[in-house]
Parts: structure tokens; C-alpha cells; sequence
């Protein structure tokens, strides 16, 4: 009997990053087989250009906000959708190879919203060293043990997997933060609704008053809680700006694909992100009586009773 090949996963590499324990806590080794990226964009060009199932990449960390490269990067090109979220705790090292001291650092090296993340104890700890971005916090461990760079700011596991020793431990500013990252995949059949889901999608509204009065009032009316909204330079056109919102809910309920489908009428576009299970923890917001999928199919045969005049 022919196998199913099995599914193929790209993460943001090289080994030894968040997103890689992200993926492990979220899909058992024997589901799959994993390979690292080397960025983002290059995560999300594998899942496009079909080389790979799914990518798991970072989306926003509770200190630092949102990774631009993941947001941009669903915002624009060929469709991609969420299928799942996965949160994952993070703490850092500061990490260096062992028998440095800290007066022989001459550079801290790691992924931008790592040193953003570390900006204060690492200036305590080696003060007026230089910071350099890389393209994440293993790929900075990783160039730390090959001697270009003389310390790193990564995940403990990280350290350990390139050979280094920690100078500090739990270099973050505010311990406890935690990035969402997320799964995606190119738009097929989507998750089952599970009464506990989210919505993503990314509204384009051109510069007018209310644009974006009117892109929450649809969530509003519908009675749907937002989890998250920022806006984003659409890049390509000056002063046009799309918002990209996560919403309780999954667009098969009819008050989220009723939202969505007004969405379409008053925003210049809209694009659709994905509806997949909550995983925050947090619990969603009761759907009111009203907005509820018995509330809309009784208002739709009511209308269709008026239509075909049994007033
Ligand atoms: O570099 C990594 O290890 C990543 O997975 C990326 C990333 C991010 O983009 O936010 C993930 C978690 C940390 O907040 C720092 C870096």
C-alpha cells in the first residue's frame, strides 16, 4: 500500500531557535519532518512555492510586539493562512564561548526583538558594547561558536546545542514574556470550528474619515471581540493602510463570515488569514443571543417568509 508522505515543516533556523521549540511543543517529531530557514520571508517562500507543507514562524511577542517580517510577509504575496497558534514562553542567556570574560566582548549579537527584549540588563552587564542584529537567536549562538561574533543573546538550549557558556543567565528586562508564533500552510480545507477559535485577516481601507470606525463596527453589531488590531503601511501605496486584526470566532459561524463579508463591501480589500482554535488560554467572550448561528438562520427564514409575501 502507497505511504502518505509525510508532512514537511519549515521553521526559522538555523536549530536551537524559539521557533523550532515552538514546533516540537506543538507537532511530535514522528509527524513530520522539520527544516530550518534561514528567515522568515525565505520560511514563507518554501510553503509557497510548495517545497514545504507548513512554516511556523514568530507573529508577535508579549513585550516587543509584532515580527514585521511575519506580518508583512501574510499581508502580501501569493495567500497564506494560520492553522494554529502556539505560545511559547522565551528567557535568554547572554552566551559566549567558553573562557571569554566579560572585558573580552567586543559585541553582543542577536535577532532584533531578542536584544529589544534584553536592551537594558545587557548594558548593565557589558556596558557600552555594541548590539548587531541577526537573523535569529540561534543563528547569532551559531556565529558566536565560528568566532565572528563574541557573545550571543538565545535561548538556553540554543547556547548548549553550539558550544557556548552563559556569562549571565535570564538576561530578559521583563521576565515571563511570551511569542505567539504560528503555523501556516497555503489555503485548503480550514480547521474545524471548535466553539473556542480566532479569526485573522488583513483589511486595506483607503484614507478617509471613519475607515476605520467602519471596519470595527461590523465586529461591533455582530457582537465579535477583537484579540489584537495594528495598523501597517501597505508599502506600496503612500498614506494606504491596512489594519490586520484577530477576532474570536471562526468564519464558518455566521456572525464572523457575516462580519467578514461586510468587511468586503466597505474596505478597499480584504484579505482573509485563517480561522483556527484559540490557544491563548484566555477564554472567549460569550457570543450574545443574538449573535449567535440560531439567531442569524431565524432572522434569514423571517426575511425569506417577507420576500415571498407571507407578511
Ligand atoms: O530567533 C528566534 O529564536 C526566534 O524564534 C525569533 C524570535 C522573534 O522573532 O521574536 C522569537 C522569540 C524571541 O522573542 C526572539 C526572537
Amino acid at each position: 500500500m502507497p505511504q502518505t508522505p509525510p508532512t514537511r515543516f519549515a521553521y526559522l533556523g538555523p536549530e536551537g531557535t524559539f521557533a523550532e521549540a515552538a514546533l516540537s511543543s506543538a507537532v511530535a517529531p514522528a509527524d513530520g519532518v522539520r527544516q530550518p530557514a534561514a528567515s522568515v520571508p525565505a520560511a514563507l517562500a518554501a510553503v509557497r512555492a510548495g517545497e514545504v507543507d507548513a512554516a511556523l514562524v514568530p507573529l508577535e511577542n508579549s513585550v516587543e510586539g509584532s515580527v514585521p517580517a511575519t506580518m508583512d510577509g501574510l499581508a502580501d504575496g501569493d495567500p497564506l493562512v494560520i492553522t494554529r497558534e502556539v505560545f511559547l514562553p522565551v528567557s535568554f542567556v547572554l552566551a559566549v564561548r567558553p573562557g571569554t570574560r566579560p572585558e573580552d566582548v567586543r559585541d553582543v549579537v542577536s535577532h532584533p526583538h531578542a536584544l529589544a527584549q534584553t536592551a537594558r540588563t545587557v548594558a548593565e552587564r557589558l556596558p557600552g558594547v555594541p548590539t548587531l542584529p541577526a537573523s535569529s537567536t540561534a543563528a547569532a549562538a551559531r556565529s558566536v561558536a565560528d568566532g565572528e561574533h563574541d557573545a550571543a543573546v538565545c535561548a538556553p538550549i540554543a547556547a548548549e546545542r553550539y558550544g557556548l557558556v552563559p556569562l549571565a543567565e535570564d538576561v530578559a528586562d521583563h521576565p515571563g514574556a511570551v511569542t505567539r508564533f504560528v503555523l501556516v500552510s497555503r489555503p485548503g480545507e480550514l480547521p474545524a470550528p471548535t466553539g473556542d477559535d480566532k479569526t485573522s485577516l488583513v483589511a486595506v481601507v483607503t484614507d478617509r474619515t471613519g475607515a476605520l470606525l467602519d471596519v470595527l463596527r461590523e465586529f461591533a453589531v455582530r457582537g465579535i471581540s477583537l484579540t489584537r488590531i495594528e495598523s501597517r503601511p501597505t508599502r506600496d501605496r503612500l498614506w494606504v493602510y491596512s489594519f490586520s486584526l484577530d477576532c474570536e470566532g471562526h468564519v464558518a459561524e455566521a456572525r464572523v463570515g457575516e462580519a467578514l463579508a461586510a468587511l468586503h463591501r466597505v474596505c478597499e480589500d480584504v484579505r482573509f488569514l485563517g480561522s483556527y482554535p484559540r490557544a491563548d488560554g484566555r477564554a472567549s467572550r460569550p457570543v450574545p443571543d443574538e449573535a449567535a448561528d440560531a439567531a442569524f438562520t431565524d432572522a434569514q427564514e423571517w426575511l425569506a417568509r417577507l420576500r415571498s409575501g407571507q407578511v
